[in-house]
């Protein structure tokens, strides 16, 4: 008997970066891209693997890796959520002693540049700044799929309509309550599908989320802010309202400080007009918003900085 238990353990291939141009149109000079990174986890039965060095249910870590490469090619790429719900389902129902798989992706979206004199397009640019993310986990003995999605990396700012005072004060609290303040974040979000969405074979998760991405924009740039907690809870709140596949979101907001500085040396006043754009430290404004009744699936312990 040994002292220790094997715990919680997965295993697969991670990042891997894969870019899969479609061709269309005339001789195919019309070219389509989906650039992502692939992550796949594996959960089962592994006990022996660890503990005995028996590597008899052990589906390499290398043979993950190739089948995201081939199912690329074999199936396509129509979005990250059919692509990683496809890979989960392959690994979990081909192997009787994978249980679960959990696949996570990041997309990179690009943009055509128009370029006047040709009519074929296969130039791109780097669009935006924020990642799209997907994780799909397929567990085959409850024939649950669930399917989180989101974005990182999205830096949006509003230049008044925010301000921050009424707060408690107690000895150490020097902030100044602000009536007109700059208010700037760069948002994570994540958002749970319903169990339905996540079954049905129309779901149009490029329209998804795009829709999401739009609606929580429009509330940042909506709400007149008292704090970015109020805020969090309005972009997550404005999702849910119109789109009613999405039974949750997390949102992971740092506060991306802005001070106005000191010009009274130069004799010059600062009527909010110059300010200090802080990188370090920041204020860290994190919580998850759900429908009543649903229990939230959305991991709270990552780390998620700024
Ligand atoms: O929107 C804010 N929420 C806070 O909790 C906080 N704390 C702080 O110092 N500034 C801010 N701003």
């Amino acid at each position: 008997m040994s002292k220790y238990v094997l715990g919680q353990n997965q295993y697969g291939k991670a990042e891997n970066r894969i870019v899969k141009i479609v061709r269309k149109g005339n001789e195919g000079s019309w070219h389509e891209i989906r650039d992502l990174n692939v992550s796949v986890a594996l959960r089962g039965e592994f006990r022996d693997v660890h503990l005995t060095g028996d590597n008899g249910n052990c589906l390499p870590t290398d043979t993950t890796k190739n089948t995201v490469y081939a199912f690329a090619k074999e199936h396509g790429v129509t979005s990250p959520e059919d692509f990683g719900t496809r890979l989960a389902q392959h690994f979990t129902n081909s192997q009787s002693v994978i249980h679960e798989s959990q696949v996570r992706l990041e997309e990179y979206a690009w943009d055509r540049i128009p370029v006047p004199t040709r009519r074929d397009q296969h130039s791109f640019v780097r669009s935006g700044q924020e990642v799209r993310t997907s994780q799909v986990t397929f567990n085959k003995h409850t024939g649950q799929l669930q399917i989180v999605s989101g974005l990182k990396d999205l830096t949006v700012l509003n230049s008044t309509n925010a301000e921050f005072h009424g707060y408690i004060k107690d000895k150490y609290t020097t902030l100044q309550e602000a009536y007109d303040r700059i208010l700037a974040t760069k948002v994570t979000a994540r958002w749970a599908y319903s169990a339905a969405a996540a079954a049905d074979p129309d779901t149009d998760w490029d329209r998804l989320y795009k829709k999401a991405r739009r609606l929580m924009l429009e509330a940042f740039a909506e709400t007149y802010s008292y704090s970015l907690q109020q805020t969090l809870n309005a972009m997550a709140e404005r999702i849910m309202d119109h789109c009613p596949q999405i039974n949750e979101v997390r949102l992971n907001l740092p506060n991306k400080h802005h001070f106005l500085v000191d010009l009274e040396p130069f004799g010059l006043k600062n009527d909010n007009e110059v300010y200090f754009a802080a990188d370090r430290m920041y204020g860290l404004i994190e919580a998850t918003v759900h429908r009543d009744g649903i229990t939230p699936v959305i991991a709270t312990s990552d780390w998620i900085t700024a």
